[in-house]
C-alpha cells in the first residue's frame, strides 16, 4: 500500500525513484568520499555539541532501523559551529549496518565501507517550526555521521545493545531515559561537510553533512546484537532478519567535499 519502501529486491534503494523521484536529484546521500578531492577549510571552525542537558526518551524499531529518540521542545541538546550557521537541536539518533561479515555504512571513504554507520539527526529550530518542516526544506536539517569500525567493544555501546531485544519487532517502543550519546563519539570531531538528503525515503535535500573522519570501534558481538531485530511486526508471519539497511553511495553531481583540519 502507499509508498511501502524497504532494502529488498524489489523494495529497495534502486527501487525508491519509482515513489520518490527526487531519488534522482542533485544533491543526494549517501556518497563516496574522497579524502584528497574534498577541499580543506581554514574557515571550518570545530563541531561544537552541547548535549550536556540532552534528555532521551525512548528507542524503538520503526521497521527501517532502530531510533532513540529526544525530548525537542528546547534547546538542551544542541550542535553548532563547523558549517553552521544556527543552532541545530538533537531530535534522534539511529544506526545502519550490514549483514554478518558484510558491511553497511552508507558513507564511503575512497569506496571503503565500514561496518556500521550512526546518525544523529539534528533541526534548525531557529528557522523553523516543527521538524518536519526543517526535514523537507533545504539546510533544515543537519545530521552528523560516525562510522562504527569492529574491534574492541565499545565501553558505552552496551547500553544500547542491551535494549534491543525489547524492540525487536516493528513498531515497538520501550523508555529509554538518561542516554547521552556523547559517550559514543570519537576522540577527534575532525570531518568532511557537503549538502545532501535523507537517505531513505522521502530523501529530502534538506540535510548539512557532517560525517566524522575517526570511527568508533565496537565488537562484532555489540554488532551482532543489531542484527537480531527485524523488519517485520510480531504479527506477521515472516521473520525478516534487520540487516543491510544502508543505501549505496550516490552520484556526487559536482558538489563539493569540504575538510575540517
Ligand atoms: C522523518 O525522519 C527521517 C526520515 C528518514 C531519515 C533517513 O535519513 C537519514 S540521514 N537516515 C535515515 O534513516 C531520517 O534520518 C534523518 C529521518
Ligand atoms: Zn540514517
Amino acid at each position: 500500500t502507499g509508498n511501502q519502501w524497504g532494502y529488498g529486491k524489489d523494495d529497495g534503494p534502486s527501487a525508491w525513484n519509482t515513489n520518490y523521484p527526487v531519488a534522482d536529484g542533485d544533491r543526494q546521500s549517501p556518497i563516496d568520499i574522497l579524502p584528497h578531492q574534498a577541499r580543506h577549510d581554514p574557515n571550518l571552525g570545530p563541531i561544537v555539541l552541547n548535549y550536556d542537558r540532552c534528555t532521551s526518551i525512548n528507542i524503538a524499531n520503526n521497521g527501517h532501523s532502530v531510533v532513540v529518540e529526544f525530548e525537542d521542545s528546547d534547546d538542551r541538546s544542541v550542535i553548532q559551529g563547523g558549517p553552521l550557521d544556527n543552532p541545530y537541536r538533537l531530535k534522534q539518533f539511529h544506526f545502519h549496518w550490514g549483514g554478518k561479515g558484510c558491511h553497511g555504512s552508507e558513507h564511503t571513504v575512497e569506496g571503503n565501507s565500514y561496518a556500521s554507520e550512526l546518525h544523529l539527526v539534528h533541526w534548525n529550530a531557529v528557522k523553523f517550526k516543527t521538524f518536519g518542516e526543517a526535514a523537507s526544506t533545504s539546510d533544515g536539517l543537519a545530521v552528523l555521521g560516525i562510522f562504527l569500525e569492529t574491534g574492541d567493544e565499545h565501553r558505552w555501546l552496551h547500553m544500547i545493545t542491551d535494549a534491543l531485544y525489547t524492540v525487536k519487532f516493528k513498531g515497538s517502543v520501550t523508555d529509554f531515559k538518561g542516554f547521552n550519546p556523547k559517550c559514543l563519539l570519537p576522540s577527534s570531531l575532525h570531518y568532511w561537510t557537503y549538502l545532501g538528503s535523507l537517505t531513505t525515503p522521502p530523501l529530502h535535500e534538506s540535510v548539512i553533512w557532517i560525517v566524522v573522519k575517526e570511527p568508533m570501534i565496537v565488537s562484532e558481538k555489540q554488532l551482532g546484537k543489531f542484527r537480531t531485530l527485524v523488519f517485520t511486526g510480531e504479527e506477521e508471519d515472516e521473520r525478516t532478519r534487520m540487516e543491510n539497511n544502508f543505501r549505496p553511495p550516490q552520484l556526487l553531481k559536482g558538489r563539493t567535499v569540504r575538510s575540517s583540519n
